[in-house]
């Protein structure tokens, strides 16, 4: 598991990254910013989840605001099926690119779903008592958000999830639409619309990290550019979909 955050001490946000020393850890904390940098080449530490205990997994209790499981029933040709799905809200992601660490910023946090699907996924391969570490699940995704909220446009909920995960105030033009996709086609289908905009310190409005009164814990992360193929093809890195 490559994954770590590890102070590194005061560097102004406005004068970027300080290099990651070859030999030091995985990562560098810039101070006021609280961004991380990624080392890719820097293995070996971990994710603190040590925030996260009591994990059990139970079938849904009833209603949910999130997911509802339904079966679909049609006629292909003369026979009769069915097909089971799970209707989810649609998304929109953000891909940020920040000028002045000239990196791509991304998100990082505990994926309760991932931990159950990648513990299924390791018992299979490994034998029953098998356990995945709390870190195996805290993914690096693109800046994204659910849209759940009627009358707001997709542009308009994208800059709300830059404010509120990344801490980044940004002008509603400067957001740009790249293209969309629809995700997890065999059990939900539903659609993530991706946008692209660039930030820099001077956009900065707040420290991010997600919705406190949802629990969210989220940790924003720079990705210098030299390092994309690398984090793309490492599968030790748990990621999103839309992050590659
Ligand atoms: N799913 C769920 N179950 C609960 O019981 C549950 N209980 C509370 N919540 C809250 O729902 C909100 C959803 O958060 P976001 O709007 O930020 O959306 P994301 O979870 O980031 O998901 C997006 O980005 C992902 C990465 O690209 C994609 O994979 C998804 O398709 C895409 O929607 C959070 O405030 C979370 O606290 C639950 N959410």
């Amino acid at each position: 598991m490559a994954s770590a955050a590890v102070d590194q001490g005061e560097v102004r946000a406005d004068e970027g990254p300080t290099p990651a020393s070859p030999s030091g850890p995985g990562y560098e904390l810039i101070g006021k910013s609280g961004v991380k940098i990624i080392d890719i080449a820097a293995k070996g530490l971990e994710v603190t989840a040590n925030s996260i205990s009591g994990l059990r997994v139970e079938p849904l209790p009833g209603p949910s605001a999130f997911v509802k499981p339904k079966s679909i029933y049609f006629q292909q040709q003369t026979r009769k099926r069915r097909w089971d799905m799970v209707e989810s809200h649609p998304s929109v992601s953000i891909l940020l690119y920040h000028k002045g660490f000239k990196a791509a910023l991304l998100v990082r946090q505990f994926r309760p779903a991932v931990y159950v699907s990648e513990t299924k996924r390791v018992q299979l391969e490994e034998g029953p008592t098998a356990t995945l570490p709390l870190t195996g699940a805290f993914t690096y995704e693109l800046c994204a958000g659910i849209v759940d909220k009627p009358g707001l446009k997709l542009e308009e909920i994208a800059k709300e999830e830059i404010r509120e995960e990344c801490g980044y105030d940004i002008p509603l033009q400067s957001i740009r639409k790249l293209t969309s996709w629809l995700s997890a086609v065999g059990i939900s289908g539903a659609r993530q619309t991706c946008y692209y905009a660039e930030i820099d310190e001077s956009m900065r409005a707040g420290r991010g990290g997600g919705n406190l009164v949802e629990g969210e814990e989220i940790d924003v992360v720079a990705l210098p550019v030299d390092q994309i193929d690398k984090f793309i093809m490492d599968e030790s890195i748990p990621k999103s979909t839309g992050v590659i």
